[in-house]
């Protein structure tokens, strides 16, 4: 089977696109698609599937699918491109539009000449605060800010939430020894989160300045996620570390992204978006 496909990325969360409103796809096809178009092997090589679809209740719609098949409800760093492919593609007319994803419908806005987009903001809209909004199981519904949370044989502080998709934020002292794989690849897996959960760990730089690396639900650790930049923005706000309302340069290890949480509870999110290669993928179904 030839699927036309457009691999994309924001700040090197790359993802390989394929346009359901021009071309017709088989929707139960997607899980296993996304498992082969990303093996680096036999596939393209990617940390998933982004099917932009025709949508009922929004301009366009968007479903991302992981690296192992199961599907988030948002992507960050996919919203970004989506926008630029579909305004660069004439499939919307104004530079400021809706896409519908599986978290809700969210507003984006882009920038540059029609051919070119380069930038681009993301309202992710209001973060979900309650423990059994996340979800997370635990003794109450209140919110999970610093709360004791053992791993192994250690205990560590977890603030959690969900903005787009559910995310779990530690702070560290330093980026570099975050221990994405002692840590993150444990915490994804715990049945105290019963959708699983995209772990990610901040240092913090200044009172608008943070690193920022994850380990992503489904994907294991990426160069960047969107949502999980801007979830932990609001980590560090619950926790007192930056102030809400300002710019927040987040530094991911693929680049940079601005994100604010907003006085009237919405997340802004805004940075690049790039197209890397158009082609045909020519899938033997497993
Ligand atoms: N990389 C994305 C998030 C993709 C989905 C995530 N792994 C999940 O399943 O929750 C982003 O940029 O937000």
């Amino acid at each position: 089977m030839k699927i036309p496909f457009t691999k994309m990325h924001g700040i090197g969360n790359n993802y390989i696109y394929i346009d359901a409103i021009t071309h017709e796809f088989d929707a139960s096809t997607f899980n296993q698609l996304a498992i082969d178009v990303s093996n680096v092997n036999t596939g393209i090589g990617s940390d998933g599937l982004i099917v932009i679809h025709p949508s009922d209740v929004a301009d366009v719609g968007m479903r991302i699918f992981n690296k192992d098949g199961s599907e988030g409800q948002s992507c960050g760093n996919g919203l970004r491109c989506t926008a630029k492919y579909v305004y660069e593609n004439h499939l919307v007319s104004s530079s400021v539009f809706r896409i519908e994803t599986k978290a809700g419908i969210v507003t984006v806005e882009v920038y540059g000449e029609r051919e070119c987009i380069e930038q681009v903001t993301v309202d992710l809209g209001t973060p979900l605060l309650n423990r059994s909004q996340i979800p997370m199981h635990g003794p109450d519904d209140n919110r999970v800010i610093a709360e004791e949370f053992q791993v192994a044989s250690q205990t560590l502080q977890v603030t959690a939430l969900f903005l787009g998709n559910p995310n779990a934020v530690f702070f560290v002292d330093e980026i570099e020894g975050a221990p994405l794989h002692e840590v993150g690849a444990i915490v994804t897996e715990d049945p105290r989160f019963p959708d699983r959960v995209n772990v990610g760990f901040v240092e913090i730089l200044s009172r608008n300045e943070m690193n920022y690396r994850v380990w992503e639900r489904g994907s294991g650790i990426t160069e960047a996620c969107g949502t999980g930049a801007s979830a932990a923005v609001v980590a560090a706000i619950l926790n007192g570390y930056i102030e809400r309302g300002i710019d927040v340069t987040v530094h991911l290890s693929g680049g940079d992204l601005c994100i604010k949480w907003a006085d009237d509870d919405h997340v802004w999110m805004t940075g690049p978006a790039e197209t890397t290669i158009q082609g045909v993928f020519h899938w033997k179904r497993s």
